[in-house]
């Protein structure tokens, strides 16, 4: 039990976790509400000192009840999203002593107290820039350390993933692959890290924002709409990417620009291909990037 007597104790924990940008992507699911996807995806950790999300996660006996503010703004936890990753966070919860400020809360405690989460994003959100990821990877990270969440990174990543698909990959620096995994409860769709943040340390990302605007078709709805609709989907999970992904790892040990800049592009169109082969079709593209793309390795997310 809670030992302090006062009801006038806060604890609070900050974290950053970076953005991370995906060179295969990750576009269809199996399962909507585990978020289990259709296939395995591979993506590069921005530097956290870019683009990133910083978290505040916050409890106290004085809260009567959870809430978030997304960028100054209070936001609803009411979606299922949020609430899986609490419910998850809040089941593995552990033991917390402050010695000092004489706070003890015991596991059985976390079912009973409630959180603040304040959370900010140094980059355009809902824009294509994976602010989804970030945001997810952070809140599970940050949750994960005020509860004293004995897990390891893969496990936590499996919680990130049910936030959102690509936050599973922002829990490992470097080089990071989402195994798409077998198990319908998805225990093994969980993120590896290929290599880390020193492998290729001479790759250089530039990040060019061709527009702010929040997206017209989030993700989510897009990706539904591509797996309902698309047969280029089918074909491309199915025939190309298992081996575009042996490809792609191979490019990534061996630092071979040509052939990742290759892989890079070709899944890029491909996904873009497979928007346009969505009906509705899915425009994510617009006439900068259009102008943008021919000319350099700048690969465009949306
Ligand atoms: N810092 C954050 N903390 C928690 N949730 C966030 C955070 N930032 C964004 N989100 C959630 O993610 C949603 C945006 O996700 P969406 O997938 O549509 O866009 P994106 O991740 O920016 O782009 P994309 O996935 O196409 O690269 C927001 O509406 C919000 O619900
Ligand atoms: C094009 C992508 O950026 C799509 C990311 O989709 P999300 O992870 O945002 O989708 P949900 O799982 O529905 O939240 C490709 C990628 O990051 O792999």
């Amino acid at each position: 039990m809670a030992t302090e007597s006062k009801k006038d104790w806060i604890l609070m924990v900050t974290a950053r976790s970076p953005t991370n940008i995906a060179v295969v992507k990750y576009w269809g699911k199996r399962d909507e509400a585990l978020i289990l996807p259709i296939n395995d995806s591979i993506s590069v950790t921005l530097d956290p000192s870019h683009l990133c999300t910083t978290t505040t996660v916050a409890v106290s006996p004085n809260f009567d009840r959870d809430r978030m503010w997304l960028n100054a703004k209070e936001i609803s936890l009411s979606g299922g999203r949020y609430q899986r990753c609490l419910r998850e966070i809040r089941s593995r919860a552990g033991d917390v002593e402050d010695e000092e400020r004489g706070i003890c809360i015991g596991k059985e405690d976390w079912g009973k107290l409630h959180v603040h989460i304040a959370s900010y994003n140094n980059f355009p959100t809902a824009a294509g820039l994976a602010s989804s990821a970030a945001g997810f990877a952070c809140l599970v990270y940050s949750l994960a350390k005020l509860m004293n969440v004995r897990e390891e990174q893969g496990k936590l990543s499996a919680i990130a993933r049910q936030g959102s698909g690509s936050a599973c990959r922002s829990l490992f620096g470097g080089f990071v692959k989402w195994e798409m995994g077998k198990d319908s409860a998805g225990s093994d769709s969980i993120a590896v890290q290929l290599a880390d943040e020193q492998h290729w340390n001479d790759l250089v990302i530039i990040i060019a924002v061709v527009s702010s605007r929040q997206k017209e078709t989030s993700s989510t709805t897009g990706m539904r709409e591509s797996v309902e609709t698309s047969p280029l989907l089918h074909y491309r999970s199915t025939e190309v990417l298992p081996k575009r992904i042996l490809q792609m790892e191979e490019a990534i040990r061996t630092c071979d620009f040509p052939s990742f800049a290759r892989l890079t592009c070709a899944d890029s169109n491909q996904f873009h291909a497979v928007c346009l082969d969505t009906s509705p079709p899915i425009f994510y593209m617009n006439n900068t990037s259009h102008r943008q793309v021919p000319h350099s390795f700048i690969v465009s997310l949306h």
